[in-house]
């Protein structure tokens, strides 16, 4: 029988055992990860939401941002959610001065995009990497990127549907890595971790 891939919540600061929860509920192997051993032994990983500015100080701190790095340029399939898509991405706007990523993303992540007024919505959206269309995905942005440029390789998942930000892109693809603005993890909705584990089963 082949092992079951352990797939491993970054678990610095942010909404850990929601994703936790999610996994365990899909039958996976997972693991809170703090530390360069814990990394060590996951076969993949989830960048949770939170802070990306307070995730990247103790990444640091902690001795875990080159070791992330290294992971995710050797191929380790990642998912980042909202500051975790931060995380993921090359390139940032509207970081604090000198805010570092892991990146592996060839994208342009904007922070904290759709303004103050809208901190945190709900959206419907079409997300047709997830097989079957209906019913569209319930989306919660909270205080969220989005993504403002996207490089060849990159596969644009979902875009905002309808508003002032309507066509902006909420969810994104490159490989074995994956991003979306918003959090999955908070609807009961598992579809998008299902992608993952099959993006983390395929790698
Ligand atoms: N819900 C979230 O993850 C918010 C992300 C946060 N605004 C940041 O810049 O990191």
């Amino acid at each position: 029988m082949v092992p079951q891939p352990t797939v491993g919540v970054l678990a610095l600061q942010g909404d850990v055992r929601e994703h936790q929860r999610v996994l365990t509920g899909l039958g996976a192997a997972t693991l809170a990860v703090r530390t360069p051993g814990e990394l060590d032994r996951v076969d993949a990983l989830i960048i949770p939401g939170g802070e990306s500015t307070t995730m990247w100080r103790l990444a640091r701190t902690f001795g875990l941002l080159e070791p992330l790095r290294q992971r995710v340029a050797s191929g380790m399939p990642a998912y980042g959610s909202c500051a975790g898509m931060i995380m993921l991405a090359d390139r940032i706007e509207g970081g604090v001065t000198g805010q570092e990523t892991i990146g592996g993303m060839d994208v342009t992540v904007r922070r904290n995009a759709f303004g103050r007024q809208v901190d945190s919505f709900e959206a419907d959206l079409d997300f047709p990497a997830l097989g079957a269309t209906v019913p569209p995905l319930r989306a919660v942005f909270i205080r969220a990127p989005w993504v403002e440029k996207v490089g060849d390789g990159v596969d644009v998942l979902a875009r905002v549907a309808t508003g002032a930000s309507a066509g902006r892109i909420v969810a994104v693809r490159q490989g074995p890595l994956l991003a979306t603005s918003f959090h999955p993890e908070l609807t009961g909705d598992a579809r998008v971790h299902a992608l993952f584990l099959d993006i983390v089963k395929e790698a």
